[in-house]
């Protein structure tokens, strides 16, 4: 069965520490998801853009078992500096396992599993996220070439596969502590991250 698009909802202002955003709510099939955007995206320019997956703990609650906290601040602030860009956060919690499930992981984690086989070990893919609904958001912005902010060469392929090209990467390399060492080095070698 073909996929429902996702569709745009509403759009406030949301000043923020970095600056004035835009924040848009799109439904994905019931499943909000946010885009938070400065300046006017021109179909012309290459977007910088952050596509970031929620992580509660990371981005919220100042956890340092991972770097999204840091990562997510990163990207609004770059975005702010250049006064244009787009910040998709998408709700796929823990890699699109959801919360309990990652906090569950985190249990198996505290027992000497990686990221990726505690993940495997609770019956779900090492990462399970869609990136199906970024071809309906970046329509609705008439974006067309981007420049990600990600480490993750999956993301750069799943959206070059809805159509959108990502012109150049920055790497984002922020947030390392002493808790989350095994984390990223996981990513490198596991999910085979760049940097
Ligand atoms: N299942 C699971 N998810 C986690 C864990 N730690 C963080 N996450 C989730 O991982 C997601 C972030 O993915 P990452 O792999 O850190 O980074 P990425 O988005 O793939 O890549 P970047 O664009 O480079 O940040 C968020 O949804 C987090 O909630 C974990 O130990 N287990
Ligand atoms: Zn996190």
């Amino acid at each position: 069965m073909s996929r429902k698009p996702a569709i745009f909802i509403t759009q406030a202002t949301l000043p923020t520490e970095y600056g004035e955003f835009t924040i848009h709510v799109f439904d994905d099939n019931g499943q909000e998801h946010l885009v938070l955007t400065m300046g006017h995206l021109r179909p012309e320019d290459v977007i910088l853009t952050r596509v970031h997956s929620e992580c509660l703990t990371g981005d919220g609650l100042f956890s340092l078992r991972c770097d999204c906290g840091p990562q997510l601040a990163f990207a609004m602030d770059q975005i702010a500096q250049r006064k244009q860009g787009m910040l998709v956060y998408l709700r796929q919690e823990g890699r699109g396992i959801g919360l309990t499930e990652k906090i569950k992981a985190y249990q198996l984690q505290d027992q000497g599993f990686d990221t990726f086989d505690a993940n495997v070990k609770l019956g779900h893919l090492p990462d399970n996220r869609s990136y199906d609904m970024l071809e309906d958001v970046f329509a609705h912005f008439g974006v067309k070439q981007i420049e990600l902010m990600t480490n993750n060469p999956d993301k750069i392929r799943a959206i070059e596969a809805h159509g959108v090209e990502v012109k150049d990467r920055m790497a984002v390399k922020v947030g390392h502590n002493p808790h989350n060492i095994n984390y990223l080095k996981t990513k490198k070698d596991k999910f085979l991250h760049l940097d």
